[in-house]
């Protein structure tokens, strides 16, 4: 037969199937993950059909599809499990499966957590700490899971990562009583109050906004905002028993990104009134286990601290990555997800409508060192050069409070100016819920976001 230019041969079936959306089955055994990367343009679909898998410890009902975009997350095999899964872009010759060597001790600690909380009435404080990419978020993500899995349990997850939107977007320090299943599908965890009807239960997280995004910009202003976050944390505790006893559950930033003298965790172990410092590590000796009790020794002298090693379902990200799940977090606040379709509003209001500060970031304006109180917010000017694209913090003060106020006011929800018009002085800003814009003072964060 003769062939057309250009094509060699006939395909073969497997190059036929090569690139659709062909269905693969695959079975994991007991004790064994798959580690799963998914980029922003392909869509993967698994559906379990035997055996028990679980993501971030959330069980994954059998014959249900689950899709992820934009995700890294391991599938470890609770017992021996069987499942199909579609997604172009990845090739079946390359799946990542290997043994999972510590899930049991992540078993060890929840059991010991729930010992203590059956033991009394004020849960355990726990705060993870290590490197970068050691899987904080992960243990964090597992432990709130399995609380909540078999008792009706509501821990406390709180996330001092302002490079993280958690339940949020990032730039803001958050607390989230975690009452029912998260959702494994989402990057952010599942959705909040802002979202109205969703599939799974939401979420109602008190938050905190910072501001910026790296906590060396403005160690004070990061060390203030962590402090009020504590208050709002212990009336919550003090008012709400069910969440007192299940404890708090705190991810802390990477070690590389606060200071030598550890002062970003020992103001979290005494704000947080921590128990339990668990320390992500495969050095046996490490000299940061050392440091740590030394430092938190002077401020109590109950407490436990472990060395765990580094989670072996991480998955390596670069800056790149986490960029695009702070982007997917901003999107989701507004729009939602596939699953959850939200209808953003965007309103138009005058130049002279809203108030504008900002944090000051002592790494982009050394200058402003001198006079100003570093957690001191300045006002900002309303122009297409600083609020374009800009997302802006609706606190709960009022429009003409002062700074003081502004800053130490709760975070209501979050406004993105999309278009600032010099010549008609307006502003265009898209909001989560329809309705007027709140009368309330805003705070600039670091984050643009262009649709
Ligand atoms: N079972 C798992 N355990 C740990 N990490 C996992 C697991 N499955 C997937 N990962 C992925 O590994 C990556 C790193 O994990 P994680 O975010 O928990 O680390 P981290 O220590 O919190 O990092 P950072 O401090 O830089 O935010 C993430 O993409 C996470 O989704």
């Amino acid at each position: 037969m003769s062939i057309l230019p250009g094509i060699d041969s006939t395909p073969t079936t497997n190059e036929l199937f090569e690139g659709t959306n062909e269905i693969h089955k695959l079975e994991i055994e007991k004790g064994y993950e798959w580690k799963v990367e998914v980029n922003a343009e392909s869509k993967l679909v698994i559906e379990v059909k035997s055996g028990i898998a679980e993501i971030f410890g959330t069980e994954l009902a059998n014959d249900i599809e689950y899709s992820f975009y934009n995700n890294k997350f391991s599938i470890l095999a609770v017992e021996d499990v069987s499942l199909e899964w579609r997604c172009p872009e990845i090739p079946e010759q390359k799946l990542m499966i290997g043994e999972n060597k510590t899930a049991k001790y992540v078993y060890n600690l929840h059991f010991s957590l729930e010992k203590m909380r059956a033991a009394s009435f004020d849960g355990p404080k726990v705060m993870i700490v290590g490197g970068s990419n050691t899987g904080k978020t992960a243990l964090a993500r597992t432990l709130c899971s399995y609380a909540i899995k078999y008792k009706s349990y509501q821990p406390m997850f709180i996330n001092l990562n302002p490079e993280e939107g958690i339940f949020s977007v990032a730039g803001c320090l958050t607390a989230t009583p975690i009452s029912d299943i998260l959702d494994v599908q989402s990057t952010i965890w599942g959705h909040s109050m802002t979202s109205g009807a969703t599939m799974l239960h939401s979420k109602q997280p008190l938050v905190k906004t910072f501001g910026l995004e790296h906590i060396k910009e403005n160690q004070d202003l990061y060390l203030a905002t962590l402090k009020q976050l504590s208050e709002v944390v212990k009336l919550r505790l003090q008012n709400d028993v069910l969440v007192h006893r299940s404890g708090c559950i705190i991810d802390t930033p990477p070690i590389s990104v606060m200071d030598d003298d550890l002062t970003e965790l020992t103001t979290t172990f005494k704000e947080f009134n921590v128990n339990v410092v668990i320390l992500l590590s495969d050095e046996q000796e490490d000299p940061l286990l050392t440091k740590l009790n030394d430092k938190l020794s002077t401020i109590s002298s109950s407490f436990n601290l472990l060395r765990l090693p580094i989670l072996s379902g991480v998955i390596e990200r670069d800056d790149v990555f986490k960029r695009s799940l702070q982007r997917l977090a901003i999107r989701e606040y507004f729009y939602g997800s596939p699953s959850v379709v939200l209808s953003p509003y965007t309103i138009g209001v005058d130049f002279e409508d809203i108030t504008v500060w900002r944090p000051i970031n002592f790494i982009e304006n050394p200058e402003e060192t001198s006079q100003l109180l570093p957690t001191q917010l300045l006002p900002v000017e309303v122009k297409p050069t600083t609020l374009q694209h800009a997302l802006v913090a609706i606190s709960y003060a009022d429009r003409k409070a002062n700074e003081s106020n502004v800053q130490l006011a709760p975070t209501l929800g979050f406004g993105l100016i999309t278009e600032v018009n010099d010549k008609r002085r307006k502003l265009r800003i898209l909001l989560p819920v329809p309705g007027r814009l709140p009368d309330k003072a805003m705070i600039l964060t670091a984050y643009r976001y262009l649709e």
